[in-house]
Order: structure tokens, then sequence, then C-alpha cells
């Protein structure tokens, strides 16, 4: 017998969009990734349709999952008898995976909080800047050349605010962590946040009648649920005090863009939209020309060089399951119900 042998490594298949396999992964994830496992298939499997595709699922202990992946269904998991593990190299499963696996015992891990801190470095950026007024001061300097000089509401400065937190998610957690040099108060609503988490993290809960009515800036962290589907309405913004700022880098759904668009035109609130619903907003919409708008076309996740954040995050979570069987961002069943 061989002892020198290497131990026979897990076959594993990588499913999602051409593209995104080209983002996600760097050459050396990819090396150490074929160092785990044993890739099979066509590179990426974008969908489930030939013999060759059949045959690599059916083998496949692992499947790494991406942007653009195809819906892995009862049927797609029928054809996978052996499959153990499901790591997906971005945040959001439940666009393409259903409770279905989890009922299988298939373990399912996630790199959102690998994208967590771009979002949440970008968020802290979008504060910083929209309490200056920034967009105001920028649009009367390029429209009159008036120096330091801006029509409306006062400039603020961060330091000191009261920044209002909805969802202590992962991305909010990182902003957390990150407006706490400003010396703000940080108010956080959140249903799911634990009295224990909410000391660790120093922050004040609060209702969201109340978040509203204290913030200085209203940061969007929760997902997309039928929960927090336009969980901001023209009530709550009617709450928030004259200049307040609306940040939203989550999604654009959480709030009611009727409602918004109608208090920005007033020019009352400032807000900084990285996300909107629709996405992108119609051509004539009158967001695009308001000085105290920030419009960016959904890029506050990881974006250029810091894609390879998700590969790496999940080349790591696949090195650690092969090895100790430990998936460190796994995601329970239950979480899908209230998890991006
Ligand atoms: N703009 C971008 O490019 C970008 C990139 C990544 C993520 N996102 C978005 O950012 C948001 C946060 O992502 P994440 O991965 O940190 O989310 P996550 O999966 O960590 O969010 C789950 C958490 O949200 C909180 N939550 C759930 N329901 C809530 C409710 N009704 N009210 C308040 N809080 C609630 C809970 O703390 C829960 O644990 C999501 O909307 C996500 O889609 C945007
Ligand atoms: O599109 C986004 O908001 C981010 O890129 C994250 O998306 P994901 O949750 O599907 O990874």
């Amino acid at each position: 017998m061989d002892h020198t042998a290497p131990p026979s490594r897990p076959s594993a298949v990588i499913v999602m969009a051409e593209q995104s396999f080209r983002e996600v992964f760097s050459e050396t994830a990819l090396a150490r990734l074929s160092t785990a496992v044993e890739l099979v298939g066509p590179l990426p499997i974008t969908d489930f349709d030939s013999p060759e595709r059949r045959d690599a699922l059916a083998a496949a202990r692992i499947m790494l999952t991406g942007w653009g992946a195809p819906r892995v269904d009862a049927a797609v998991l029928d054809a996978a008898p052996r499959l153990e593990a499901v790591v997906h190299t971005a945040g959001t499963v439940k666009t393409f995976l259903d409770a279905e696996a989890f009922a299988r015992g298939i373990r399912v891990s996630t790199a959102a909080a690998a994208n967590a801190t771009p979002v949440a470095e970008f968020t802290f950026a979008a504060i910083v800047f929209g309490l200056k007024r920034a967009s105001r001061f920028a649009h009367q300097l390029r429209t009159t050349r008036r120096h330091r000089s801006v029509d409306g509401v006062p400039p603020l400065g961060a330091n000191g605010v009261t920044i209002g937190i909805l969802g202590a998610s992962r991305v909010g957690r990182e902003v957390i962590r990150l407006v706490s040099r400003l010396q703000a108060r940080i108010l956080v609503c959140d249903p799911y946040l634990s009295t224990a988490d909410a000391a660790r993290l120093g922050v004040e809960v609060v209702p969201l009648e109340e978040l509203c009515r204290r913030s200085d800036v209203l940061t969007l962290h929760a997902p997309s649920t039928p929960d927090t589907r336009r969980i901001i309405g023209a009530a709550e913004l009617a709450l928030l005090h004259d200049g307040a700022l609306v940040v939203n880098t989550a999604r654009g759904a959480l709030i009611d863009t009727e409602a918004l668009t109608a208090e920005l035109v007033s020019g009352r609130l400032d807000a900084y939209l990285d996300v909107t619903d629709p996405e992108p907003l119609p051509q004539d919409s009158p967001l695009y020309a308001l000085p105290n708008v920030v419009l960016t076309p959904h890029i506050a996740g990881a974006l250029g060089n810091e894609i390879h954040r998700l590969g790496d995050s999940a080349v790591r979570e696949v090195e650690q399951y092969v090895g100790r069987g430990i998936l460190a961002h796994e995601l329970r069943a239950d979480e899908l119900a209230y998890t991006a």
C-alpha cells in the first residue's frame, strides 16, 4: 500500500455566472481551492442542463455558489445525493436556495460578512459627507461659484450627532463600530437584537418611531423581508427633524420612494441613496437633479479589487470545512426569514 498517497479530496462544483467566477476568484484563491477539493465539471457551471453538468452534480460533496447561480431546488438537490455543504461566495442565499436544502441537512455558508466591510466603510463615508452637506455645497459651487456657501439647511458636522441604525445586521454592526469614533450617540432599532448584544455594542435600543424622532442620521441596514418592505414610509419620514440625513445602502424596498421623493423635493431632508426602488430610478425621477441627494448605482458592496475578499472568504471556509468540518459563517434554516 502506498502510504505517501494524499488523502482523497472531496469533489466540488462551482455554480455561478461566468463573470462572477472571473471577478470573485483570484488565481491564488483558485489554486488553494484546487488543493482543498477536486473541482469537477465545467468551471463554472451556469445551468444543470447537460450530462456533463449532471455527472459533476452527482459527484459533488461541496457546491460553491455565487451571483447568477441558477435556482438550487428540490430537483437539483435530488441530482446531488452526496452534497453536504453549499458555500456561497456572496451574501444573499435566499434568491437561489430555499429551505429544502436545510431540510435535507445540507450545511449552508455565506460570504455576507466579507461584503459587510466595504458596505459599512461606504456608509461611514456617506454619513460624514452627508452631515457636512457636501452635496449641497458642491452643487452651489458648480452652479454659482459661490464659495463655502449653501442655501437651506446649515451644515452639521459629524461630531456628537445622533445616528439611528435600522438593523444590527452584519453591515449594521460594522457601521456601529466605525461611527463610534465620531463620539456619536448611537440608537438601534432591531427586533432581533438581544439585550446582551446591545450592551456589548454599546448602543441604545429604541422602537422605530423613537429612532426616527431622535436621529440626525437615519441609516438603513436591515435585509429586505416582508416585515421591512417600506418600513420607512411617509409617517416615519415625517418624524425626522428638518435637515436630517437618510442613508440607504441596504435595499431600496425598505423606503417608500414616493414619500421620500416628496420630502427630498421639498428640501426638508438630505439623502444618500446607493439603492433605490425601483433600481435604477425612472429617467425622469426628480431625485437625479436635487442638490440635497446623492445617488450612487449600487456600488457600496465589494467592487473592483475588493471582490476578491469574497472568493478568499469562501475558499477559507472550504478549507476549514474539508480539514475540520467547520463552517465559520454557517446560516441556520430559521435565519433565512430575517437575513439578507
Ligand atoms: N449596497 C450594497 O452593495 C449592499 C451590499 C451588501 C449588502 N447589502 C444590503 O445590506 C443589508 C444588510 O446586509 P447584511 O448582510 O448585513 O444583512 P444580515 O443578513 O446580517 O441581516 C440580518 C439581520 O438584520 C436584522 N433585521 C432583520 N429583520 C429586521 C427588522 N425587521 N428590523 C430591523 N432589523 C432587522 C437582524 O439583526 C438580522 O440578524 C441588506 O439589505 C443587504 O441586502 C447591500
Ligand atoms: O448587490 C448587492 O447589494 C451586493 O453586491 C450584495 O448582494 P448579495 O447579497 O447578493 O451578495
